[in-house]
């Protein structure tokens, strides 16, 4: 399955008129399999026109063999091809704008300096005045070492910028958080550590993204130690909550209560490992994880200390085994791991009205559309497919209920609720398999999460802010 979602590409191509016509080309193209989605005129003269055609292809390879087949039409010279995806991303995707237009030297005077300085003076005299005068109350820092972007692994601090500046476009369109991304040059933990704390002061909040196991859970653990303001690593807790979300109401689908069903869960790393936690707060009493080596059980000195204590807490049976013997008689299996290693076969083996949510990005665990005829509910981590689960669903409502209400943490009890919140925006007269989860452009989501995130910061004590509504 591609990784290129609904990949357009747009073809900037001149023909001469009395070779070969418009819908010469557009056979051309139909015959190599593209789907021409747009048309615009470049310009025409007596014996040429220049047309860009854009073309929905199924991924680079296919993209290659329209346009191999339009270079070979006589008459036809293709100028060049751009990717629509491409082209969004050049100069990077998000900019900073100032709130105050700087008019005058009055303006000038009081943005910056001399008049800037009384409020520099009055935040050192009173550093809480730092959430009243600065961006702090409203800031996010997104950061990552680019060492798990998506499920690419460990492509570096570069290559991991495009991802967290969709992640900062998402905090501000859906939550009007503004968030910065900061990618990493360095993958040792104690920097990783110093450099967040360093840079702390200018933020409200600190959303660790795409850092991979095991040392995503120190970096966060010493980070929440150290800090008085939320630090969320997105894919442990934002994951494990949508997920959460997602399989409450998968479960009203089939009838099944969540303390009787079995899971197989393959990807023990950071999603996985916060994935499989919140089931069993959520009540789920059979879970099995997968990872390379087959199911973690107990009886094994495995390396990483993790999967030792993940050992001790779930596979009630200690089965060993391939995903393929453990995944007989499961109810539900869950995906955080690599692209295809779920099979049609592995699926039959599942007991009567499979759940799959096959949540490996970009490319799912298995193919939905493969694995639709076998199951009851299928959800994937992509845009393209119905049932997206996405940690996007969570970290902008979870991030804004945390700022609004200055929370100096986000705990379980603010993760839980805001799974029961996502969970309720589908209403059980919409509910259906293929709308268990809201949509990313559900525009009740980010608010229902925030409220039910602050009731829950309120009840726990964690919040700053006195607030009468949430007294
Ligand atoms: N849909 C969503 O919202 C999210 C999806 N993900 C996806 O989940 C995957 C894992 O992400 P992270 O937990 O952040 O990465 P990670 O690197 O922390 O963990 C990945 C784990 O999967 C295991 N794994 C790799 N290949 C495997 C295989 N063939 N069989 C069994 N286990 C295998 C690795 O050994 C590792 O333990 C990625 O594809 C990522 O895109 C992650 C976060 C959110
Ligand atoms: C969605 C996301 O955060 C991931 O795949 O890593
Ligand atoms: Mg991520």
């Amino acid at each position: 399955m591609s990784s290129g979602a609904n990949m357009h590409i747009t073809i900037r191509l001149q023909f001469a008129k009395n070779v070969v016509s418009f819908s010469d080309i557009a056979t051309a193209i139909g015959q190599a399999g593209g789907d021409i989605v747009g048309i615009d005129v470049i310009s025409s003269s007596k014996t040429h026109t220049v047309r860009d055609i854009t073309v929905s292809v199924l991924d680079s390879k296919h993209a290659d063999v329209v346009v191999d087949t339009l270079r070979k039409t006589a008459g036809v010279k293709v100028i060049h091809v751009s990717d629509r995806t491409f082209l969004m991303h050049i100069g990077g995707k998000i900019e900073v704008k100032s709130k105050i237009p700087i008019k005058t030297r009055d303006d000038l005077a009081r943005v910056y300096t001399p008049g800037v300085a009384r409020i520099c003076t009055a935040i050192a005299e009173d550093p809480t005045k730092a959430y009243s005068l600065t961006i702090k109350r409203n800031t996010v820092a997104v950061i990552s070492d680019g060492t798990a972007v998506l499920g690419l692994g460990d492509i570096g601090p570069y290559a991991a910028m495009p991802v967290m500046e969709g992640k900062a476009m998402l905090f501000k369109q859906l939550a009007g958080v503004d968030a910065f991304p900061i990618c990493l040059d360095t993958k040792d933990t104690d920097e990783i550590v110093q450099i967040v704390k360093a840079i702390a002061p200018a933020f409200g909040g600190i959303n660790l993204e795409d850092i991979a196991a095991p040392r995503c859970f120190e970096i966060e653990e010493r980070l929440k130690q150290e800090l008085d303001i939320p630090v969320f690593h997105d894919d442990q807790h934002g994951t494990a909550v949508v997920l959460l979300a997602g399989l409450l109401n998968a479960l009203k689908i089939v009838d099944k209560k969540i303390e009787d069903i079995k899971v197989v869960l393959t990807g023990i790393g950071a999603a996985g490992i916060a994935c499989t936690k919140i089931l069993l707060a959520a009540g789920v009493k059979n879970i099995i994880g997968v990872d390379r080596q087959g199911a973690i059980h107990r009886g094994v000195q495995y390396d990483n200390p993790y999967w030792n204590e993940y050992a001790n807490m779930t596979n009630p049976e200690n089965i060993s085994g391939t995903l393929s013997d453990v995944i007989a008689g499961a109810d539900v299996f869950i995906g955080v791991s690599a692209p295809g290693i779920l099979t049609v076969e592995d699926v039959k083996k599942m007991a009567k009205d499979p759940i799959v949510f096959a949540m490996a990005n970009p490319v799912p665990e298995i193919d939905p559309e493969v694995a639709e005829p076998y199951v009851r509910v299928m959800a994937t981590g992509r845009s393209d497919y119905p049932n997206q689960i996405n940690n996007v669903l969570c970290f902008p409502g979870i991030f804004r209920g945390a700022l609004d209400c200055r929370a100096i943490e986000i705990n379980e009890e603010m993760k839980l609720a805001a799974a029961e919140a996502i969970a309720s925006v589908v209403t059980e007269e919409e509910l259906s398999e293929t709308y268990i989860i809201p949509s990313v452009f559900n525009n009740k989501v980010a608010e229902r999460v925030r409220e039910a995130v602050m009731k829950a910061a309120y009840k726990t004590g964690v919040a700053r802010k006195d607030d009468m509504m949430f007294r």
